[in-house]
């Protein structure tokens, strides 16, 4: 692709040349040329301009941590360049108001943009941030879109909340050009060359001319309110410019705050640094900042979110940790943590590391991996600390986070007891979720050698399973486990404190032998009469097709029958899962009917005598047992004709 000549001022001879791949009908006049804005940008500024969002004040702290960045990418570039280290030498970010012209300007020393990077970055949506954004956006309706836009990063569009018209000039570190980009937000952008007189050297400088409801941005009391409020943690120093002509005033000296003692910073300064890290609105909910000394030396200040971030379960499962050497920024996503602790935002500094380190070279030094390593224990620590210490606290982070932990269970067996120990789960005697495994062991029935659990996706519908009926009645508490990663931790830990984990819902119960209290639901006769018998042989042949095997059960109380796995193999819940993503093939279930209970008693008397007109109560007992499982009936049709001619039946005989 070509690149415009370097131009400045007067008029000049008209090239016609395309730039960008995402418009194949924009052209550039040499001096001038006009964008259309990508379709997802155009979304965004309708959205922006049409806001009535209270909270419009988040477009300075866009625009600051913008000019941030850049500063720190110009920072990092001149490690390797020594004609950038005078231009990076004294990092600024200057903020001028000019009530007269109802400007309000964010200007930054820092990396700039040529024209092809103003043409990528201010036309198109890059930031996976703002995209997930918009998608969400309209999967909600637009009615929502208040409350999201504090969720989400907006980045520089959001300037149009404020500002009918943005100038941005611009010269790239070591370029010879500088450019203009203008837009009303209305669909368009232009971008000018601009004399080099008129450009920052290098750097960036963005010019709102504000709107008619945004008069308040004018007020330098207001601006330094904002300020303080989202940007007191930029580690750049901030200016203030009240007025054209007046002298700067410093706002905020940009001491990068891990670098300070951990005394002097109060809690609404490692609150403003945390949302500006993680780009949430929420407050921590654990904050860790510590100084590891010995062979590699670094500071961390580590958060975990007030709430979820909204890419937490992107398929990517990538930690974002910010990466400085010596308060230079070397990679403002590495992946330094495993990912069931990517829900943690971290700025992690060294001085050991080299300065010019190469970004990739970062994933390959053994000195990080030896950070890696510490940093995941100590913040483990904390988060055991947290739970012994806070309970309440605790259960809100586990609440937002246990189920990407979960994952390590099964990934990091070497941290499989750790976190275990911090493990909260929901149980039938404990549904609030707050069940340790610790108090689930202190809390076990005489002759009660197992963890019992019990796998789906709907705590409810579990808590109320056929198959917990024996368990309810002796008191003998299950672990109800409603998320996907919990149907494999459950089959690759070998147990807790001596104790096996064991599938409520596979094989025979084993609870035989746990004394049922009294007053408790009485348990079906242990031997089954010999029709009872019969009938399971029959049962087994006529359904034989769809179950691996019809049984006597001793788990069933109150309903008549129920399906669980068979001894060997995946538990039903897993299989039905690997079956559903492909990975195999769903094995029969065995049916368990009740011999106490009344219809199977019944069913057993009329299948001696007419086997044929029994049937419809074989298939009705295998769909009744399907449902309750949350799972649809064999056949729907014969299902609803076998229903309805029994309700005839019994509507017939009342009437
Ligand atoms: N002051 C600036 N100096 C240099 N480049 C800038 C500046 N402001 C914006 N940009 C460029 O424009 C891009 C888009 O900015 P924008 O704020 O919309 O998104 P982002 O910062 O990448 O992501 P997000 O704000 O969602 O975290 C930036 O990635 C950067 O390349």
């Amino acid at each position: 692709m070509r690149r415009a000549a370097a131009t400045t001022g007067e008029a000049r001879k008209l090239e016609t040349i395309p730039v960008s791949d995402h418009d194949e009908t924009t052209t550039i006049d040499a001096t001038k040329s006009d964008h259309g804005f990508q379709a997802d940008v155009a979304r965004l500024l309708e959205l922006m301009t049409h806001s009535v969002y209270s909270e419009r004040d988040i477009f300075l702290r866009e625009l600051v941590s913008n000019a941030a960045d850049a500063i720190e990418k110009l920072r990092h570039d001149a490690l390797s360049d020594e004609a950038l280290a005078a231009k990076a030498a004294a990092p600024l970010v200057t903020i001028s108001i000019d009530k007269d012209a109802r400007t309000l300007t964010v200007a930054d020393n820092g990396v700039g943009m040529s024209r092809e990077d103003l043409v990528a970055a201010l036309g198109t949506i890059a930031s996976s941030g703002t995209r997930a954004f918009l998608d969400d956006l309209e999967k909600k309706g637009g009615e929502k879109s208040a409350s999201l836009i504090g969720r989400f990063g907006i980045g520089f569009y959001s300037a149009f909340m404020v500002a009918e018209k943005v100038e941005v000039a611009t010269r790239r570190a070591g370029a010879s050009d500088a450019f203009l980009w203008t837009s009303d937000g209305k669909g368009s952008f232009q971008i000018s060359s601009l004399p080099l007189a008129d450009a920052p050297d290098p750097g960036t400088r963005v010019t709102l001319h504000l709107n008619a409801e945004s008069d308040e941005f004018l007020a330098p009391s207001r601006i330094e309110e904002i300020l303080r409020e989202h940007s007191g943690a930029i580690p750049i120093p901030i200016d203030l410019v009240e007025a054209p002509g007046a002298e700067p005033r410093r706002l905020t000296d940009g001491s990068a705050l891990w670098t300070r003692s951990k005394s002097e910073i109060t809690e609404k300064e490692y609150e403003d640094f945390y949302q500006q890290l993680s780009g949430q609105f929420d407050a921590p909910a654990l904050t860790v900042h510590w100084r590891a000394e010995g062979r590699i030396e670094y500071t961390v200040l580590a958060f975990a979110p007030g709430s979820r971030p909204y890419d937490l379960f992107d398929p990517a499962r990538k930690s974002r940790t910010k990466l400085y050497v010596r308060r230079v920024l070397i990679s403002r996503e590495i992946d330094l943590l495993p990912p069931w602790l990517r829900f943690m935002r971290l700025v992690v500094d060294s001085a050991d590391l080299p300065l010019n380190v190469s970004r990739e070279m970062v994933q390959n030094n053994p000195l990080l991996d030896a950070m890696r390593k510490a940093i995941s224990t100590r913040i483990v620590k904390e988060l055991t600390d947290l739970a012994t210490k806070d309970a309440e606290k605790f259960a809100s982070l586990w609440k937002n986070f246990g189920a990407v932990i979960k994952e390590g269970l099964h990934e990091d067996p070497q941290r499989r007891d750790e976190i275990f120990a911090i493990a909260r789960f929901s149980s039938l005697l404990h549904p609030d979720g707050d069940l340790s495994l610790k108090d689930y062991v202190a809390s076990l029935k005489p002759n009660q050698t197992a963890i019992y659990y019990i796998t789906g996706d709907d705590k409810k519908r579990l808590a109320a399973s056929p198959q917990l009926e024996a368990f309810r009645a002796k008191g003998v508490d299950v672990l109800l486990l409603d998320e996907a990663v919990d149907s494999f931790w459950v089959t690759s830990a070998l147990g807790f404190d001596g104790k096996p984990f064991k599938s409520a819902t596979q094989g025979k119960a084993d609870i035989d032998s746990i004394p049922t209290p009294e007053g408790a639901a009485e348990p079906p006769p242990a031997e089954a009469t010999s029709e009872v018998a019969l009938l399971t042989a029959m049962m087994k042949e006529t359904l034989g097709e769809h179950v691996d095997d019809v049984r006597v059960s001793t788990r069933l109380r109150e309903s008549a029958a129920c399906l669980v796995a068979p001894d060997h193999g995946f538990d039903l819940q897993l299989a039905r899962m690997l079956a559903e993503s492909g990975k195999g093939l769903l094995g029969k279930p065995v049916l368990e009917i009740n011999p106490g209970h009344e219809v199977v008693v019944a069913l057993a008397k009329k299948s001696k005598a007419d086997r044929a007109s029994a049937e419809d109560g074989f298939w009705l007992l295998l769909d009744t047992a399907r449902i309750a499982d949350g799972e649809a009936p064999l056949d729907a049709g014969a299902f609803a004709k076998r229903v309805t001619a029994l309700l005839a039946k019994t509507v017939c005989k009342t009437e």
